[in-house]
């Protein structure tokens, strides 16, 4: 065992990664008029005792600003920055927005938090990536999830519009994205109508935790701080990916979840192999001979060589592997467990696929 009491002193205990020492980002999407403005309202107006700058995001658009600031009653509109009085802060940024945060933050003192929503068709993936990416650069911020709002009434027409041959639905995309889902409006539906919608947004997210609200009121403990792209919580990752379970498309070509186990040590070349062939190369093929495209993974692996468990996460073609602060206890089995969010996926394929490409050579018994 190590000892818990002593810190080396080469060893920061708030590494870059730490929760403590940087700002969380929660990246807040869904449909045009799900109930994203209501939310962040709804947040700005309740006791937190947080100091929350809510960003609009226009990142890529490149188009003037299109909408009201979520907290405009006052009736004035801020170009820069609407402050509040419970020392909240309400701003519109453009194109480089990750240096338009780091400035807010120079010219105001540091948040507590900081709450993005991206405009109702664009891609969260894009943005979570840039983000990711940035913390890893030794930015100030940390993505700390992707909360993704769905309009309970209208949420099935989103999903099921048919899109040009090859265009991901963005709906799906944005629910493919999700670290936690937000179905609103309830009021508007019936019970029949709100189990169809949940069900077919399970059938595509088989990890995300669904809340249903009206009027997007939520308690903030539920939408903030999730970690969920930490890697300090492997043990509680692993319960969770364990009650994962592979779906099955409802709507036609839609996104689904993979997810299986494989027992074992692997070889951390040979299963970077396997991740970028899947994300970069995108060499495996469904049944119909359509490519798999990953959007969100997560896993737990058992990695040769390594006394502590590896969490591996992605977004799109971004994916990062590290080691946990848990090792392996003796005698406990070892096993890599995988969830794929994506399209095309086919889980016969991809785990012979991972089997093939990780377990060449001397794979298995550590
Ligand atoms: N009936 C009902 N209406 C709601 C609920 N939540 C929000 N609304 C209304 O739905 C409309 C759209 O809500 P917004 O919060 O502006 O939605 P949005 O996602 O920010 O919309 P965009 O900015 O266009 O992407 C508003 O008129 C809200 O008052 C709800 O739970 N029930």
């Amino acid at each position: 065992m190590e000892e818990d009491d002593d810190c080396p002193e080469l060893v920061p205990i708030l590494d870059n990664k730490g929760p403590t020492s940087k700002i969380p980002v929660t990246i807040i999407t869904g449909y045009l008029g799900a109930g994203k403005t209501t939310l962040l309202n709804y947040i700005l107006t309740e006791q937190h005792n947080k100091r929350i700058a809510v960003i609009l995001n226009e990142f890529g658009e490149g188009s003037a600003l299109e909408k009201s600031l979520a907290v405009s009653q006052a009736g004035e509109l801020y170009e820069e920055w609407l402050e509040l009085r419970n020392g909240c802060l309400c701003c519109s940024v453009k194109d480089n927005g990750l240096k338009a945060i780091e400035n807010l933050m120079e010219k105001k003192g540091k948040f507590d938090y900081i709450l993005l929503e991206t405009t109702g068709l664009a891609d969260p993936g894009a943005v979570a990536s840039m983000f990711w990416v940035d913390a890893e650069l030794g930015s100030d911020v940390y993505l700390d999830g992707v909360v993704t709002v769905i309009d309970a009434k209208y949420g099935m027409q989103h999903l099921t519009e048919k899109k040009p041959e090859g265009l991901m639905n963005e709906a799906a995309r944005q629910i493919a994205l999700a670290d936690l889902l937000m179905i609103n409006k309830v009021d508007l539906v019936t019970v029949e109508e709100l189990t169809q919608l949940r069900e077919t947004v399970k059938s595509i997210n088989g990890l995300v935790r669904i809340l249903e609200t009206q009027r997007s009121k939520v308690d903030l403990s539920q939408v903030l701080d999730l970690h969920s792209f930490d890697i300090t919580d492997g043990v509680r990752l692993a319960e969770k990916l364990k009650l994962v379970k592979s779906t099955q498309p409802h709507l036609d070509k839609s996104i689904l979840t993979v997810t299986f186990e494989v027992p074992g040590s692997i070889s951390e070349d040979r299963l970077n192999d396997f991740i970028q062939n899947l994300l970069w190369e995108k060499t495996f093929k469904n049944k119909a001979g359509l490519a798999m495209h990953v959007i969100r993974l997560k896993g737990i692996l058992c990695v040769q060589g390594k006394l502590r468990r590896m969490i591996l996460q992605g977004v799109h073609e971004l994916y990062e592997l590290d080691e946990t602060p848990e090792t392996w206890v003796d005698g406990e089995p070892r096993v890599n467990r995988l969830v794929f969010i994506g399209r095309n996926l086919d889980e016969d394929i991809l785990r012979k696929e991972f089997i093939a490409t990780v377990s060449n050579g001397e794979g298995g018994e550590k």
